[in-house]
């Protein structure tokens, strides 16, 4: 009964600071639309943070970053968190990496302090390599449905949080690592690294939503030329097209800027912010939600087939043969 009547209340409190704080900002939303957004939003996130707790499942209950393949760090005074993947030496994401990521998303939105988030990595000169393709080569059952999951939830978590994100690209980001860049609202890169989606370079095809992600920041143009040839950019292509949005000389210098795109946001109301957010990204993150199962069925059968194993296991005698050279 308690739990109920506190959801009552919360609820009407958002509801009522949301009518408030639209005229102010113009927003012209109907009951419907604002309805609309809280479901997409999950609402329980608006809630007291005990409540918010108990209305969620058990699993992102314990949710808290102290996994070693993820540094969480968090500056109380700006409420700036940083996220570094810390998987030597290339960041390749595996489930356990995914995993961790995905328990620092998820604690930072249960985070109330949270004002905005970068994400970045412990390796001198790599971002993340992508997909550990030791999860799609000769792949054990469970476990690469866990992994493509997790994935999955990495993505909804990272392209739908509720705070402001930005990537600071401190080495090269090709594939997966180019994804987890284009899930942030800014990229910051340092010089003379590569980044793109080069996955038909691997003979695999990058799912749709990692397609939408790259949609969402250059013109439907280049995507197609560069998603087709799986080609990688450097820095100052990137920047070109708009891949990236700055060039850093240093990491320090990427979070500097990093922390300065942050801070301009705390000029503008959050839920207005998160609203605008979550409203442009909405078709991508609902599709996504309502066709988990169907992409990861695909992605199974997928990787599952003969030539795609074959493809995979060419190109990891390619890396394996750079290194021996
Ligand atoms: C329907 C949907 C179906 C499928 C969709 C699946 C989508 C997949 C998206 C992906 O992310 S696939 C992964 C694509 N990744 C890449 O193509 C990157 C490959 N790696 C590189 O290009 C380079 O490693 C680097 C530029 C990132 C770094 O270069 P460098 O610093 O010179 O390191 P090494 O190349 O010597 O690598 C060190 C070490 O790490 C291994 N490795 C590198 N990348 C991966 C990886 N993605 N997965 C697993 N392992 C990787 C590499 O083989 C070396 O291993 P050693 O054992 O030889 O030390």
């Amino acid at each position: 009964m308690l739990p109920t009547m506190m959801f009552v209340i919360d609820t009407a409190g958002l509801v009522l600071r949301l009518f408030l704080l639209l005229p102010i900002y113009r927003i012209k939303v109907n009951f419907l639309d604002f309805v609309r957004y809280a479901k997409m939003m999950n609402i329980t996130r608006q809630l007291r943070p005990s409540l918010a707790k108990a209305l969620m499942p058990t699993a992102m209950r314990a949710m808290s970053a102290d996994s070693k393949l993820v540094e969480l760090t968090m500056n109380e005074k700006t409420g700036i968190a940083t996220v570094t993947m810390n998987r030597p030496p290339v960041n390749s994401l595996n489930l356990e990496l995914l995993q961790g990521l995905l328990k620092a998303f998820e604690g930072l939105e249960d985070d109330r302090k949270c004002r905005g988030m970068i994400l970045t990595s412990s390796s001198p000169t790599v971002f993340s390599a992508g997909l550990d393709i030791m999860e799609m080569y000769k792949p054990k059952p469970d476990r690469v449905k866990e992994f493509w999951t997790t994935l999955q939830d990495v993505w909804l978590a990272l392209y739908g949080s509720s705070f402001p994100t930005v990537a600071a690209i401190n080495g090269h980001s090709p594939a997966g690592g180019c994804l987890l860049s284009l899930c942030c609202e800014y990229r910051i890169m340092c010089p003379n690294y590569s980044i793109g989606l080069n996955e038909t370079k691997l003979g695999i095809v990058a799912p749709k939503w990692f397609m939408s992600s790259m949609l969402g920041a250059i013109p439907y143009r280049e995507a197609e030329l560069a998603l087709t040839s799986g080609r990688m950019f450097s820095t100052d292509e990137a920047l070109k097209i708009g891949l990236i949005d700055e060039v850093a000389s240093d990491k320090a210098d990427a979070i500097a800027k990093s922390e300065k795109f942050l801070s301009q946001f705390a000029k503008i109301h959050p839920i207005a912010r998160k609203l605008t957010k979550l409203n442009l990204r909405h078709s991508a993150l609902e599709w996504m939600q309502e066709n988990k199962e169907l992409d990861l069925n695909i992605f199974i059968s997928f990787v599952g087939q003969p030539i795609v194993q074959k493809s995979l296991e060419k190109y990891l005698e390619g890396l394996k043969a750079k290194q021996a050279k």
